[in-house]
């Protein structure tokens, strides 16, 4: 049996499972970093596929974009395919003078102007935050290889093109280091089900600055975050 979204069979994934909101960039990583990479499934070209790093299993599967979309399909993976490590690789804007374009962040937490969480959390006001095991794997492979990373809070916000001015300035204000359209939705997820959910990110735009990438360097450019995120879980 597959699920609504996910035509894979049944041991189709490996229980680690990285989701980028674009498809595309998890085909440029299965075919790019993954040994033996198969594609799993492709329901509305949502592309999935597992293969080896290091000899170890791996998958990976696009997200789409925004909490919503990525909710779906990391329930799938938990419930229906046993996946016990969800972890994003995305892409994000940043708000402080200090974060430039390429740099990394791994979200220790996700603020969010979404509703959803209120909606699993009984109204209240859920602290969705990674998890520590996943973290301190990724921030210590760095440390120890003299990769930088900034390690912090992230705002998973509803709407790309926002309507509030004055949001950019607040979350300088409050050190956020990336806004972005899925960590805290996963967070969330992966708690409610009992599984470990990490996001790491890419820097694509400064939305002070104005500064940012194109759509193919998105798509194909995040090959240190990559590297990073496999060699941490799997070393
Ligand atoms: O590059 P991805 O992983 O899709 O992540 C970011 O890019 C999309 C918006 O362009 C949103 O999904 C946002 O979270
Ligand atoms: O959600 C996102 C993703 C990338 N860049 C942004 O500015 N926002």
């Amino acid at each position: 049996m597959t699920t609504p979204h996910i035509n894979a069979e049944a041991s189709a994934f490996a229980s680690t499972c990285l989701l980028p909101g674009d498809p595309l960039r998890a085909q440029f990583i299965a075919e790019n970093f993954f040994t033996d990479a198969k594609q799993v499934c492709d329901v509305r070209n949502m592309f999935g596929y597992t293969g080896t790093y290091k000899g170890q299993a791996v998958s990976v599967m696009g997200t789409g974009m925004g909490i919503p979309s990525c909710s779906i399909y990391a329930t799938e993976l938990i419930q229906h395919y046993q996946v016990q490590r969800l972890v994003r690789v995305g892409s994000c804007g940043a708000v402080l003078p200090e974060v430039q374009l390429r740099d990394i962040i791994l979200a220790q937490g996700a603020s969010t102007d979404s509703a959803v969480n209120r909606q699993r959390f009984g109204g209240y006001d859920y602290a969705a935050l990674a998890d520590f095991e996943l973290l301190s794997k990724v921030a210590s492979y760095a440390q120890q290889h003299g990769q930088k990373v900034r390690v912090g809070n992230v705002f998973s916000a509803d709407l790309f093109y926002g309507v509030n001015d004055n949001l950019t300035d607040l979350l300088a204000r409050y050190g956020i280091l990336g806004v972005e359209m899925e960590a805290a939705g996963l967070y969330s997820v992966a708690a409610a089900h009992g599984a470990q959910a990490l996001t790491v990110l890419t820097v694509s735009d400064h939305l002070q600055t104005h500064q940012q990438m194109s759509s193919q360097e998105r798509q194909t450019g995040f090959a240190d975050m990559v590297e990073l995120t496999l060699n941490s879980l799997f070393s």
